[in-house]
C-alpha cells in the first residue's frame, strides 16, 4: 500500500552537511510540497550571500536574520524546511520548534563525512585553520541540543540522498500515525 504523504509541515534541523538542504529537497518533492531552504531565502531577501552576511553583520546578525525567518516559517503549513545548522543554538529558536506542531527531523552525520562534505565550500563557521576540529566542537555542542528539538533522528552517512528521503517519509508517516493514536 502507498504511503499517504503527511498534511504537515517538517522541519530538517542537524549539522552543515548532514543534507537538509539535499534530501530536503527530495522528500518535499516525493511528499508533493512546498520546499524551502531557510538560508537560500535568507539570501533572496537579503539580496547577498550567508558569508556576506557573516562578513557584514557577523555571526549574530545572521542569527537574529535566522530567527526571524524560522518564526515566520513556523506558522506555515504542508512544507518541507530546511534550517542551517546552528539555528538551535538560540533557546528562543528552540522554544519556537519545540512549540510548533511541525515534525522535527534530525539528520546527523560524522565528523568525517560532514568534512567530506562540506570541504571546499563557503560555509564561514568551517573558514579556519582545522576545519575537522571545529566541526567535532560544533558537533559535541550541538549534538545535545538537536536531538532535543527533534521527533525523529536518521543516520545519513553511506545512504543516498534519495534512500535517505524515501526512508524519512515512512518515519514520518510512523510518528504522525502514533500521535493520532495518543
Ligand atoms: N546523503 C548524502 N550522501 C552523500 N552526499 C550528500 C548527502 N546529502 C547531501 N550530500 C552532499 O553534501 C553536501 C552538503 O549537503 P547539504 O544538503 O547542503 O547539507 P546541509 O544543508 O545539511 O548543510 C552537498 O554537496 C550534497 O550533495
Ligand atoms: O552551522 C551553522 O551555524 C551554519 C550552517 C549553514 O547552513 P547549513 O547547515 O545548511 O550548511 C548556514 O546557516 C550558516 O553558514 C551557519
Ligand atoms: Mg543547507
Amino acid at each position: 500500500m502507498a504511503v499517504q504523504p503527511p498534511n504537515r509541515t517538517i522541519f530538517l534541523v542537524g549539522m552543515m552537511g548532514a543534507g537538509k538542504s539535499t534530501i530536503g529537497k527530495a522528500l518535499a518533492a516525493l511528499m508533493g510540497t512546498k520546499f524551502v531552504d531557510l538560508d537560500r531565502e535568507l539570501e533572496e531577501r537579503c539580496g547577498v550571500s550567508i558569508p556576506h552576511i557573516f562578513e557584514t553583520e557577523g555571526e549574530a546578525g545572521f542569527r537574529c536574520r535566522e530567527t526571524r525567518l524560522l518564526q515566520e516559517y513556523a506558522k506555515a503549513s504542508d512544507m518541507v524546511v530546511a534550517t542551517g545548522g546552528g539555528v538551535v543554538t538560540r533557546e528562543e529558536n528552540r522554544e519556537i520548534l519545540k512549540a510548533s506542531p511541525a515534525v522535527a527531523v534530525h539528520l546527523k552525520v560524522s565528523p568525517e563525512e560532514c568534512f567530506r562534505r562540506t570541504q571546499g565550500t563557503d560555509r564561514p563557521l568551517l573558514q579556519c585553520a582545522d576545519p575537522m576540529e571545529k566541526i567535532c566542537r560544533l558537533l559535541q555542542e550541538r549534538g545535545p541540543l538537536y536531538e532535543e528539538v527533534a521527533d525523529i533522528s536518521y543516520e545519513t552517512d553511506g545512504m543516498k540522498a534519495a534512500r535517505a528521503a524515501q526512508e524519512l517519509l515512512n518515519s514520518i508517516h510512523q510518528h504522525q500515525l502514533v500521535k493520532e493514536q495518543e
